[in-house]
């Protein structure tokens, strides 16, 4: 963040952008080329933002806007384009990936909301090679990918990248259920065909259902959900979220056939998943400027998000007379939805609390309708989002919705006069509010009622202590009969009790006592994310009980000594994919005296977390890393070489001790290995290694 918001005075196209222009004509020459320098910096940080951290600062619409102002310009004055973003594909492969080559350029597409822009396209598609049939086909908004086929078999998978080179992600992509590993019928030999992977907006709500819950940041879309999943680095935590893929192109093959039409249908006898039931044939432009518009009303029942349409022309033949530019193809135009952006007045901020004492500010608005939604409430994140977006009571600001997102104020469109001050006690206990960089938090830990409600009510959720019939209710009730107070007040609850409150009767009262009692074993890891431990969802919560093994390795007494404190959070740091922060979050749980009292309570009360298998140290201070396919996925191996004490990552670096070398591995860690003097062992060596150490492999 630090970086645009250095810039964002001296460079206006960073935050809050323009989204008018005067005519580019009207500027003189140096006005041009200062503008268009300026332009060129914001969209490579927007790029940046958008592609490689899946974190992007201002809205797409308002990107677009900022691009078409480029490219107006470029052309008005004939500018050098040479490294102009307008002139090449806009991500960059990750550097924690392995870097792969496309077999054919992936690129982009020139795209309007505007019906007159398609109009222009289709006539000079025309004028270059006479009439022409469209493919109609729904934009996925999603993040596109090369899967390459070699014999009818996966062989690999990769983002789009730059469009030359994308990231590897052959691993995550095999865990995607509509990913055919085989092709069906007679495939040719030799075949990459281009798809999109999206989240379906089911999945996508409830992802982001959990993650507010566990106090994550939710994401800001489907896209920038599949585009996070994807680049997870461990296969495991893909496989659990759910993916699907549309493909819509051939990329190369070995046999080509002769239109769209044709591809489309041999990716079917293939077991290529398409979207058939809105991929649409148009005789003229006429007839595909009737499909967007078709397209944009069943837009909201359809399970994946669409951001518009894709006309393309149905000749191969005439494709390749056409051709391509640098940054995007000449046979095809993106006919864009018109942005789901409203503007509305704030009438009120209000501050939410949640379980883990997060405080959420809402803006309370004048009801808008957005896209066929009647939007009253917005986030507004957080007290820095608050700050950055400079919004107040009475200001008009402009709100998104994406999807079934939570809709979001995106930017103050006129300032109301006001100001705004976040609070600085909790608005339902007084606490004081502390601060965490951008965030807030409610001090008042298990004494604050919100805190408490939230808390209980996540105890039972599935994946932490799946409690059958304890939904947010009845939580909010037994709360307020002042039955519960903490969790471990549920393993007291009695029949007689419950059957006081309205609306119970015996046998609901029994099943609740029986459910609770049926908790009484869960796994160590359903027991840590039932804590409510900031920044512990399941993943952690997993990562967690592999390393500590038992609850009783975690710091759980009255009294405890600073240093064991330091040495617990040095513990977690070792802990994969825990960082400084999330260990820091995790000590200050544990130094919480009332949340240790917790846990004590409910060991009391015969909860005991089933301790998770560690294995041996036989590979204690053993690190290695792994490149192409191996007999038994990565994630199994990690699992492996962890239980055992060892260490797989990511990268060679200069502690590793040997890199595993599978069936079609990458160049640049074998490079890499090579440059550092690290020993390579093939599949077969690395299993004699293991034995030699007395650990099996494959695992059973
Ligand atoms: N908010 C920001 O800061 C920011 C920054 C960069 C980019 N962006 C957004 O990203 C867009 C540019 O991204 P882009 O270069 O991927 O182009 P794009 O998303 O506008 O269009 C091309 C993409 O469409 C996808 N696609 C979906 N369905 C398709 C189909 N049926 N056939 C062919 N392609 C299909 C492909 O993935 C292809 O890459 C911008 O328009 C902007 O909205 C936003
Ligand atoms: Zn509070």
């Amino acid at each position: 963040m630090s970086d645009a918001d250095a810039d964002s005075e001296s460079n206006p196209y960073l935050r809050d952008p323009p989204t008018e222009f005067e005519p580019a004509e009207s500027l003189d020459r140096d006005d041009a080329e200062r503008q268009a320098s300026l332009l060129r910096e914001a969209i490579r940080e927007h790029d940046h933002r958008y592609y490689v951290q899946a974190n992007p600062l201002i809205s797409d619409a308002a990107y677009d806007a900022l691009f078409s102002r480029l490219v107006a310009l470029e052309g008005a004055f004939d500018l050098d384009t040479t490294n102009s973003p307008t002139n090449r594909v806009g991500g960059e492969p990750l550097e924690k990936l392995e870097t792969v080559g496309h077999t054919a350029p992936m690129l982009s597409i020139d795209q309007s909301t505007e019906a007159a822009d398609l109009r222009e396209f289709d006539e000079r598609v025309r004028r270059e090679v006479g009439d022409v049939a469209y493919v109609c086909e729904p934009k996925f908004d999603g993040l596109s990918v090369e899967v390459v086929y070699e014999d009818g078999q996966f062989v690999r998978a990769a983002t789009r990248g730059d469009g030359q080179r994308g990231d590897d992600v052959s691993a995550q992509v095999k865990t995607i259920p509509t990913v055919p590993l085989s092709l069906r019928g007679d495939p040719p030999g030799r075949l990459a065909v281009r798809g999109e992977i999206y989240m379906p907006k089911p999945a996508f709500a409830d992802l982001n259902g959990r993650r507010v819950e566990a106090g994550e940041d939710p994401f800001a879309n489907p896209r920038n959900a599949a585009a996070g999943t994807l680049r997870n680095l461990d296969p495991s935590v893909v496989a659990e979220r759910p993916l699907a893929v549309f493909f819509y192109d051939i990329l190369d093959s070995s046999v080509t056939p002769e239109t769209q039409r044709a591809a489309l249908d041999r990716f079917h006898d293939w077991g290529l998943r398409v979207a058939d039931d809105y991929v649409e044939f148009a005789d003229d432009v006429d007839g595909a400027i009737d499909y967007r518009d078709r397209m944009l009303d069943v837009r909201d029942d359809l399970d994946y998000e669409i951001d518009g349409t894709v006309i393309k022309v149905d000749s191969r033949d005439a494709r390749e007379q056409l051709g391509e530019k640098s940054r995007s193809v000449r046979w095809a135009f993106a006919y864009k939805f018109p942005a789901r952006h409203e503007v509305t007045t704030v009438r009120d901020i209000v501050v939410q609390v949640g379980r883990t004492g997060r405080l959420t500010p809402v803006a309370l608005l004048d009801p808008v309708d957005v896209g066929g939604v009647t939007v009253s409430r917005a986030t507004l994140h957080n007290p820095d989002e608050i700050a950055s977006l400079g919004v107040a009571i009475g200001d008009r600001v402009r709100v998104k919705r994406a999807g079934d997102v939570i809709p979001q104020v995106v930017e103050v469109v006129e300032d109301g006069g006001g100001t705004y001050e976040f609070p600085d006690e909790c608005p339902v206990c007084g606490s004081p509010v502390d601060r965490d960089g951008p965030l807030a938090f409610c001090s008042g830990g298990l004494s604050c009622p919100a805190q408490r409600e939230a808390s209980i009510g996540h105890f039972a959720v599935k994946g932490a202590m799946d409690i059958d019939g304890l939904g947010g209710e009845r939580v909010a009730q037994l709360v307020d009969a002042g039955l519960v107070e903490t969790v471990s007040d549920l393993y007291d609850l009695t029949v007689e009790e419950l059957v006081e409150l309205e609306g119970w009767g015996e046998t609901s009262a029994q099943n609740l006592v029986d459910a609770i009692e049926e908790t009484k074993s869960p796994s160590l890891d359903s027991f840590l994310v039932g804590l409510s431990i900031p920044e512990v969802g399941e993943a952690t919560a997993r990562a967690l009980a592999r390393e500590f093994g038992t609850i009783a390795e975690f710091p759980l007494d009255e009294d405890v000594p600073e240093d064991r404190f330091d040495a617990f959070e040095d513990r977690l740091t070792t802990v994969p994919d825990v960082g400084e922060t999330v260990a820091h979050r995790v000590r200050d749980f544990f130094e919480n005296e009332d949340n240790r009292a917790v846990i004590r309570s409910l060991l009391d009360h015969g909860v005991a977390p089933e301790p998770v298998e560690t294995g041996g140290d036989e590979l204690a201070g053993v690190t290695v890393v792994v490149t192409g396919t191996l007999q038994v996925s990565r994630s199994a191996v990690k699992e492996l070489v962890e239980a055992h004490g060892g260490n797989v990552t990511g990268s060679v670096s200069g502690n590793t001790d040997y890199l595993v070398v599978g069936e079609n591995p990458g160049q640049s860690k074998r490079d890499d290995a090579d440059e550092k003097g690290v020993p390579t062992l093939d599949e077969e060596e690395f299993a004699a290694f293991l034995a030699d150490h007395g650990v099996a492999y494959p695992p059973e």
